[in-house]
């Protein structure tokens, strides 16, 4: 639970060379980042919720005042119950925080090694430990890979090795900043497989921050929308999208070709491929301009679909479209 949260930044203004450091010595100036503005919101137990933003909306800040590493500024954070700023150990055998570009196993070690101290810091039973290491790396489909010293694993791997090391404990609360970052194709979709099954097993409540949309997509059915440290949209990711796309793709199989010039009459053309061309048609004329396209072109074929989610927020998060929208 979230209410009126806000972050601010000092940051030191100071003027370059030499004049500047000493002025700045005597004299400090600041300037403040308002960098999370009084957001609320709340998460049931077991859901997964996508967070979204453009590159520093807010989403980290927000993440690490969540899971107890910076204070906030302002407002209330409880997370399972908890303040998290106060570090309880209920607090932390409750929760992990698992950054994409961030790592916690040690570099030189075989991963098993760095998995038991993490296993002795958390003071899991040795018994336990092996049933959850054997539960976990079998989702994970990792196997001999633990025996390898961390350096030696494929960027896919050692961020499986890392979500493995980070759920040791059965945290129920799992924060993740951009865990797919750099993965390739199907390593993405094996680590969205996985985050899927360990909510479902354990009823894991998920906050997911991700540039892939595919992750969110594929995982969450609510997301919260962040621009400039204000949250502006909490709800279904599918309303977001009818929302915020204003047009719908047509996809228009001709029997004979016509020029470009011509087909622009009838709305935006986002691509000609032989005899099958792409349209961006205003949601609110759609019907009558798909039946001036029906009547005057030689149409064999015609299908209408929503532009891929990636589009979509991508354009929305282009400078100075969010502002125009909200
Ligand atoms: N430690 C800090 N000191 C000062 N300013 C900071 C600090 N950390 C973040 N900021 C600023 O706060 C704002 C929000 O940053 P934050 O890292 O939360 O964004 P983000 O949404 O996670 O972005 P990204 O997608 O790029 O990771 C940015 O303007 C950033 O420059």
């Amino acid at each position: 639970m979230v209410e009126n949260l806000s972050k601010v930044y000092p940051i030191a203004l100071k003027s370059p060379g030499l004049k500047g450091t000493l002025q700045h010595f005597w004299q400090r100036r600041y300037r403040q980042i308002l960098a999370v503005q009084d957001i609320s919101f709340t998460i049931p137990p077991g859901a997964m919720v996508g967070f979204l933003g453009a590159n520093g909306a807010g989403k980290t800040t927000t993440l690490k005042m969540l899971t107890g590493l910076i204070k906030p500024s302002g407002g209330k954070v409880r997370v399972a119950g908890f303040d998290p700023f106060r570090r309880q150990t209920a607090f932390l055998r409750c929760t992990s925080l698992v950054m994409g570009q961030k790592q916690q196993l040690i570099w030189d070690l075989p991963t098993l090694d760095s998995l038991r101290i993490n296993g002795a810091i958390y003071e899991i039973p040795d018994q336990i430990f092996e049933q959850r290491l054997g539960e976990l790396s079998e989702m994970l489909d990792l196997t001999t890979e633990l025996k390898q010293p961390v350096r030696k694993l494929s960027l896919g791997q050692r961020m499986k090795a890392e979500l493995l090391a980070a759920l040791l404990h059965h945290p129920t609360v799992l924060f993740l900043d951009e865990p797919t970052l750099g993965l390739d194709v199907n390593a993405q979709v094996a680590v969205r497989q996985f985050l899927q099954e360990y909510n479902q097993r354990y009823q894991a409540t998920v906050l997911l921050t991700s540039h892939y949309m595919a992750d969110i997509t594929a995982l969450c059915e609510r997301v919260l929308l962040i621009h400039q440290g204000q949250l502006m949209y909490d709800g279904d990711l599918e309303a977001l999208v009818e929302r915020f796309s204003p047009y719908r793709q047509v996809a228009v199989e001709l029997s004979t070709p016509i020029t470009l010039e011509k087909l622009e009459i009838y709305g935006e053309v986002e691509s000609v491929e032989g005899l099958l061309v792409r349209f961006l048609l205003k949601r609110e004329s759609l019907t009558t301009a798909i039946a001036k396209l029906l009547a005057e072109l030689p149409v064999s074929d015609l299908s209408v679909s929503d532009p891929p989610i990636e589009e979509i927020i991508g354009r929305l998060f282009s400078q100075g479209n969010l502002d125009n929208k909200l």
